[in-house]
């Protein structure tokens, strides 16, 4: 047996309180404690204002916390600071540049901060890879919203950290660069790059992210394997066509929700760990109605994220 391998990340118990004269303290993250396991792509889901940006602050050395700790690669980052910063790279979810530089000066300018030697800059590389070589000599201020959040992610990467951290990337950028933009950042975590991402696009993270955790007002309430998560929705849904015109919902108590969704058609969604889809059909048949055609719909991790965040705000 060897082992479990240093985690890319861990906070323990952190926590963050906002306080500003005039207005009340704002608990923005709350005990909040998890690993991100080396090598893999960790979603951080949350609602809006559910703490995740401040999360992400932290590790950057942004935001001061008020309490617990984070290791960053092993690295403190109240005791390492700048060895913690070093093994991460991040990309915000504001775009902030000077207008005037262009992207190949902008990359050499953070390799600097990084305090990179000029040989062993990977600045071409970098452009090529975020699609960006024919603007490596363009203003900033001259390039689209999706060039400039690619760019963003090339600054992320000027030390070549082993991990990427990627706060809403891909807002406001169309399907077509999303797509391009998440095969880098695949590509990069085949290389072995470790990287976080928060999003608001569930399906995004369903298909691309191998665990994923859930804050909600600034508290963890999930933190499991993709797939497990997605296996825990309780909600099912099966479409049902029946032999007549429906003149109001069946009455059945067993079921979570009824929608009508066509004359003949309705949509019956129950808790899998209550009843199973025979029992749905058995009830409807019950109430005098002949079953033409049955299709289910499995939970996806909308179902999943929304049922949580309900559960945790009740
Ligand atoms: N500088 C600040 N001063 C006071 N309150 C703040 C500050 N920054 C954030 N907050 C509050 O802390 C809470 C968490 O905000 P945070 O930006 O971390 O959430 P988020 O999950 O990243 O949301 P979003 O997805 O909308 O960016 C919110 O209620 C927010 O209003």
């Amino acid at each position: 047996m060897t082992g479990t391998p240093e985690p890319a990340i861990r906070i323990t118990e952190l926590c963050k309180t906002y306080r500003s004269k005039g207005s009340p303290p704002k608990q923005a993250l709350d005990q909040v404690s998890f690993d991100v396991p080396r090598g893999q792509i960790f979603g951080l889901l949350g609602p809006n204002g559910a703490g995740k940006s401040t999360l992400i602050n932290i590790l950057a050395g942004l935001v001061v916390k008020s309490g617990g700790s984070a290791t960053v690669w092993g690295f403190d980052i109240d005791e390492h600071p700048r060895n913690a910063k070093r093994s991460i790279g991040i990309v915000p979810q504001e775009i902030l540049f000077d207008p005037f530089f262009t992207p190949r000066e902008a990359l050499e300018i953070q390799a600097g901060l990084y305090g990179v030697p000029k040989p062993e800059r990977i600045t071409d590389a970098l452009l090529a890879a975020v699609h960006l070589t024919d603007k490596a000599n363009a203003y900033a201020r001259t390039l689209s919203g999706g060039m400039k959040r690619r760019l963003l992610v090339a600054k992320a990467m000027v030390h070549s950290p082993p991990i990427l951290v990627l706060d809403e990337p891909t807002a406001g950028v169309d399907i077509e660069l999303r797509q391009q933009l998440w095969d880098y950042v695949r590509g990069l975590n085949k290389q072995g790059v470790t990287v976080v991402l928060t999003t608001h696009y569930l399906e995004e993270a369903e298909q691309l992210c191998d665990r994923i955790a859930i804050i909600n007002h600034g508290r963890l309430i999930a933190n499991e394997p993709t797939r497990e998560l997605i296996a825990k929705a309780q909600d099912k849904a099966v479409v049902v066509e029946v032999d007549r015109d429906l003149d109001g919902p069946p009455d059945a108590a067993c079921f979570e929700r009824i929608d009508i969704t066509g004359p003949r058609t309705i949509e019956i969604t129950y808790r899998k760990d209550k009843v199973n889809a025979g029992d749905v059909l058995a009830a409807l048949q019950r109430e005098g109605l002949g079953i033409i055609d049955v299709s289910t719909r499995d939970p996806d991790l909308e179902d999943v994220f929304l049922s949580l965040t309900r559960e945790a705000a009740a």
